[in-house]
């Protein structure tokens, strides 16, 4: 089971945000995208998960390997960048996780779900607003499950975290990932796993592809080489305004 985003590009009536994207994702490697602010990751999940705006054209080719038309939930499980507001606030998690359950026809209940990304039961009986970040970032991990979807897709999942947070769902994601597709999006090099696949993208474009470990201990491309002089550990260099990096 594979996923598999063939020449794909998506335009706004602003301007292109995707331009030719190839990628290819399987089980048991979790996929992580990274690149800067407007480089299309956002856009690239929602070409994913079906939800362009209407307003955007999709070109190229999305497919999930056995599935002929990917159903939102069941067949690709969508992980929000904002946890805390895909939650209704005045309505208890364990209500809003059975309701998504009974929708997907889910075989894992609410609890069970909890189990999975690591959270009490207890997680059930509290608003969203009563729990800390990381724990609202699980139970978002935990909706998407609930149809038990061959594919995860999470787009910036740690950008509201520290980086002990961000490194506890990167690694819960990872784990979810041996037996399923996992396509996660992230501004935080710092947090990838080594023996994840990485696609680095720049101005809706992708610059450079590889194994984890191998992109950020030899990059190819400058961009990707100044990202990485970009991080606390190595500098916190700003990226350079005025570089033009081609193609
Ligand atoms: N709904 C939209 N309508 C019009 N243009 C959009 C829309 N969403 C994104 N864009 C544009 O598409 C480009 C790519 O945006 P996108 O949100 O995919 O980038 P990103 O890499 O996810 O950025 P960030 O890291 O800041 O979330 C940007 O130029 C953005 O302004």
């Amino acid at each position: 089971m594979t996923l598999s985003l063939e020449g794909v590009g998506v335009r706004y009536p602003d301007g292109q945000a995707l331009t030719d994207v190839d990628l290819v994702a399987v089980p048991g490697r979790p996929h992580f995208v990274i690149g800067g602010s407007g480089s299309g990751k956002s856009t690239l999940c929602a070409a994913v998960t079906g939800l362009l705006p209407g307003s955007a054209t999709l070109t190229g080719k999305v497919s999930v390997e056995g599935h002929p038309r990917p159903r939102r939930g069941s067949v690709i499980g969508v992980v929000p960048q904002s946890a805390m507001t895909c939650f209704t606030p005045v309505r208890r998690l364990g209500g809003q996780l059975a309701e998504t359950v009974r929708h997907l026809r889910g075989e894992r209940g609410p609890e069970e779900l909890l189990a999975l990304v690591g959270l009490e039961a207890s997680a059930l009986k509290k608003y969203p607003h009563e729990l800390s970040g990381g724990m609202v970032q699980r139970a978002a991990i935990a909706a998407a499950l609930a149809g038990d979807p061959p594919v995860v897709v999470a787009d910036e999942p740690t950008s509201a975290l520290d980086r002990d947070r961000a490194r506890d769902i990167v690694a819960l994601l990872t784990g979810l990932g041996r037996d399923r597709v996992v396509l996660v999006t992230t501004h935080d090099l710092g947090v990838l796993p080594d023996d994840a696949d990485l696609t680095v993208m720049l101005a809706s474009r992708v610059v450079e592809t590889g194994r984890a470990a191998e992109v950020l201990t030899a990059p190819e491309h400058a961009y990707t080489r100044d990202l990485l002089a970009a991080l606390p550990e190595n500098g916190l260099n700003p990226l350079p305004t005025d570089r033009h990096y081609g193609s």
